[in-house]
């Protein structure tokens, strides 16, 4: 019995390891994932201080406007108070400038009139505008960012802001890629009738980069037991390792035999999906094997279905799977009952949904119709008929579908 799509996929993600941790600088942090959470070493602000550029003043000397207050110095932002102001005085003061003692409150520039050392508040002053005070935003100790959080620029600012200058982050994953077939040429070389570039190796790589890791190309390996020996012992170093076509009925298809000799234990061959059958998943202590179908868009899609979240996993994110959006089909779908399909489709958005229609040919040696798909089409396992009009599961493929061209 062929394992389900889903199934497979949690049996995946239940047997990834997370992987350890490392300090990085802090730039290299971003789209990382932070292992360990940051609790805030001192307030912020650091003391009070104005939020905007004007006068600190004292509140109670403006209950009636407009007045005139003698202005008795200036702080610039990094500037220090060094007097106390006065009763019937003010203080020029610049945005992030700290408050000067006696002060509780800021008047903007533009609430004002300076002239020759004085300055006339024109607008009614409450106690306390326009202050920013010591620890709102952050209380030392406080728990700013939690481990596991995808760092982002604002994670950036807030680390940035509490002196974290090497940031602890799960490491990158390393990850091999194997292709295998006697066929295979390597890019640069022109190919004769009967061989075919090695295209897999270089979308895995791009997909293995997209999502954060490191790609580590092995090359191909030929139609024999020597060679595969060598280079999956070599992939087993790694953090992970995929290989790319050998896994289906044919006579050289050595993957999994070769994996089994060199201690890979197999969790799963075959899932009921397409394309994507012939997928098989197995690890060997803690590094996990994916042995994906030749064909280049059965490579991609079980790649972004079953690789990407487990790399990500590995990588210390939290959310790993593509969300589904609603998508109503614009033509009549048919398919066989017993396995979940992944229709290449070309989304739109009309009148604020999201609108499907087919890319073309969808058998799997077709390359273009990939090319062309900005979606994927999640069609459930026992369904045979979806009339046009109906409603179905889409994984946006790319991220500029619904944003807008000008
Ligand atoms: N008797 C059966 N035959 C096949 C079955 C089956 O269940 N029973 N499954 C079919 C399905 S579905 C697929 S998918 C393929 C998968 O086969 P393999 O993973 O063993 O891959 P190959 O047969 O070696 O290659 C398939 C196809 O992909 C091209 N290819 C391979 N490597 C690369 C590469 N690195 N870059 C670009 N293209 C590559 C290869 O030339 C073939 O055209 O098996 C079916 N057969
Ligand atoms: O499932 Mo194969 O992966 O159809 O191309």
């Amino acid at each position: 019995m062929m394992i389900g799509f889903e199934e497979a996929r949690r049996l995946i993600l239940e047997n990834v390891p997370t992987l350890g941790i490392e300090r990085v600088p802090l730039l290299d942090a971003a789209g990382r994932v932070l292992a360990e959470a940051l609790k805030a070493p001192w307030e912020m602000p650091l003391c009070d201080n104005s939020a905007m550029d004007g006068f600190a003043v004292r509140a109670a000397d403006c209950a009636s406007v407009p007045t005139t207050l003698r202005i008795t110095g200036y702080i610039p932002a990094g500037g220090l108070p060094e007097l106390a102001v006065e009763p019937g005085c003010a203080i020029k003061i610049m945005t992030g400038a700290p408050i000067p003692p006696g002060c509780d409150a800021v008047v903007p520039v533009e609430e004002t009139e300076e002239s020759e050392g004085t300055v006339r508040i024109l607008e009614t002053v409450e106690p306390r505008q326009h202050i920013r005070f010591r620890g709102e935003d952050v209380a030392a100790g406080d728990l700013v960012i939690p481990a596991a959080t995808l760092i982002r620029p604002p994670e950036i600012s807030m680390l940035a802001s509490n002196g974290m200058a090497m940031v602890p982050v799960h490491r990158r994953a390393r990850v091999a890629i194997l292709s295998t077939g006697d066929e295979l040429v390597e890019l640069g070389r022109t190919p004769s009738s009967g061989s075919i570039i090695n295209s897999n190796a270089y979308s895995l790589a791009a997909a293995v980069r997209e999502c954060g890791a490191e790609p580590v190309l092995l090359g191909i390996a030929r139609d024999n037991h020597a060679d595969h020996r060598r280079l999956l012992a070599e992939g087993l170093n790694c953090d992970a390792l995929i290989t790319s076509a050998g896994v289906s009925a044919g006579d050289r298809d050595l993957v999994r035999e070769v994996l089994a000799e060199l201690g890979v234990e197999q969790l799963f061959w075959k899932v009921a999906i397409k394309p994507g059958g012939p997928t098989a998943f197995g690890i060997r202590e803690s590094t996990p094997v994916f042995s994906l179908p030749g064909n280049p868009v059965s490579t991609m899609i079980t790649f972004d279905q079953f690789v990407r979240p487990a790399l990500l996993r590995m990588m210390g994110h939290r959310r790993v799977i593509r969300p589904y959006v609603k998508a109503t089909l614009k033509e009549d779908v048919r398919k066989k009952p017993g396995k979940v399909n992944f229709l290449r489709v070309q989304v739109v958005v009309e009148k604020g949904r999201y609108v499907a229609s087919t890319s073309g040919d969808q058998h799997t040696g077709i390359l273009r119709t990939m090319v062309n798909a900005n979606g994927l089409a999640v069609l459930p396992r026992e369904a045979s008929f979806l009339p046009a009009g109906s409603e179905v599961d889409l994984q946006l493929l790319r991220d500029e579908v619904a944003m807008l061209e000008k």
